[in-house]
């Protein structure tokens, strides 16, 4: 869906994005991970073109989006930030209506949709629609800016750190927002940040960056695999890179037939960080499987 073969942006002598080759398939969450600096931002600009490369192209559904010009390729592009980015003289309803507005949509056709997407982010229209941005908390602006980016339907999302503004639990949610929307709309989404957790927590995929170049990509269960390179074991943390592999692992492969006598029960589709979470919050070394079986800590060792 989104191809980039040898993409690269020099400023001056030094390269922000340095031969990047990247294919993110459609309907995924592919995101951008890397240590502040490592272009990613840059990378995900040149998408929507805010930003042309000097050399390499990039692909949309197999289009060469250099021939494309830059107005028409954003109406098929949804695009969040972290500052939002709110037109702040203009209700909830009026920035969520930007881009159906610039296609010409008919007004009933827009307020359905307005109301729609505001219910979509859970932000109920009745209460939200005609408030003015400064009457927004920021997770509820940001909600807005999300509202806005996918009103036109766009195919593509590119998020460059929507969520780093704001306090975990604000954080938290939105991120289970975001889930639950990709879930139920099949969007290709690039998101950006440098929160490992973050990242681990949405991608189907994981482009890591440093200094400009792609330096590992696949699902994070691949990339955060034994063998994974210095430059990975030093951006997921030496200590606790083994942990956060468990998180990719579902706990149902590694458990073994059998019993658990009287051992807490782990919730279906959990994974062996979960697992472990929940054997040290009761103190004890087996877990009963849903379905029947039993995962022991050995089990988890033995996979990490
Ligand atoms: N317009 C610009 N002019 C000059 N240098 C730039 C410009 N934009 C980015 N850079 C440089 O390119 C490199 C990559 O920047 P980029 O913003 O893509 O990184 P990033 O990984 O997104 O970082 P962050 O997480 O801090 O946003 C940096 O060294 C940055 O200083």
């Amino acid at each position: 869906m989104i191809r980039f073969d040898a993409v690269t942006k020099r400023y001056g002598p030094r390269a922000a994005v340095d031969a990047v080759s990247l294919e993110v398939r459609a309907r995924r969450i592919c995101v951008l991970l890397g240590e502040s600096g490592s272009g990613k931002s840059t990378l995900m600009r040149m998408v929507n073109r805010l930003v042309e490369p000097d050399s390499g192209r990039i692909m949309l559904d197999g289009r060469d989006i250099a021939g494309v010009p830059p107005e028409a390729l954003r109406h098929g592009i949804g695009y969040v930030i972290q500052s939002v980015g709110l037109f702040p003289h203009w209700r909830v309803a009026q920035n969520v209506a930007t881009v159906p507005r610039l296609l010409g949509w008919e007004d009933a056709r827009v307020a359905a949709r307005v109301d729609a997407l505001l219910d979509l982010v859970g932000l109920p229209p009745d209460r939200f629609r005609d408030r003015l941005p400064h009457e927004l908390s920021g997770g509820q602006a940001q909600r807005v800016g999300l509202a806005r980016a996918l009103a036109a339907d766009p195919p593509v999302l590119l998020m460059d750190e929507p969520f780093s503004a704001l306090d975990p639990g604000i954080r938290r949610e939105l991120q289970g927002a975001l889930r639950d929307i990709h879930a139920g709309t099949d969007k290709t989404i690039l998101f950006v940040t440098h929160d490992v957790e973050e990242a681990l927590l949405l991608a189907d995929e994981l482009a890591v960056m440093q200094d400009g170049r792609l330096i590992a990509h696949g699902r994070p269960g691949e990339v955060l695999a034994r063998d994974a390179g210095p430059a990975v074991r030093h951006l997921f943390g030496e200590q606790t890179l083994a942990f956060h592999r468990l998180g990719t692992l579902p706990a149902a492969g590694a458990a073994r037939p059998g019993e658990a006598a009287a051992a807490p029960l782990l919730p279906e589709g959990a994974t062996l960080k979960q697992a472990l979470m929940l054997m040290l919050e009761h103190g004890t070394d087996q877990l009963a499987m849903p379905g029947g079986g039993a995962l022991h800590l050995s089990d988890i060792l033995a996979a990490a």
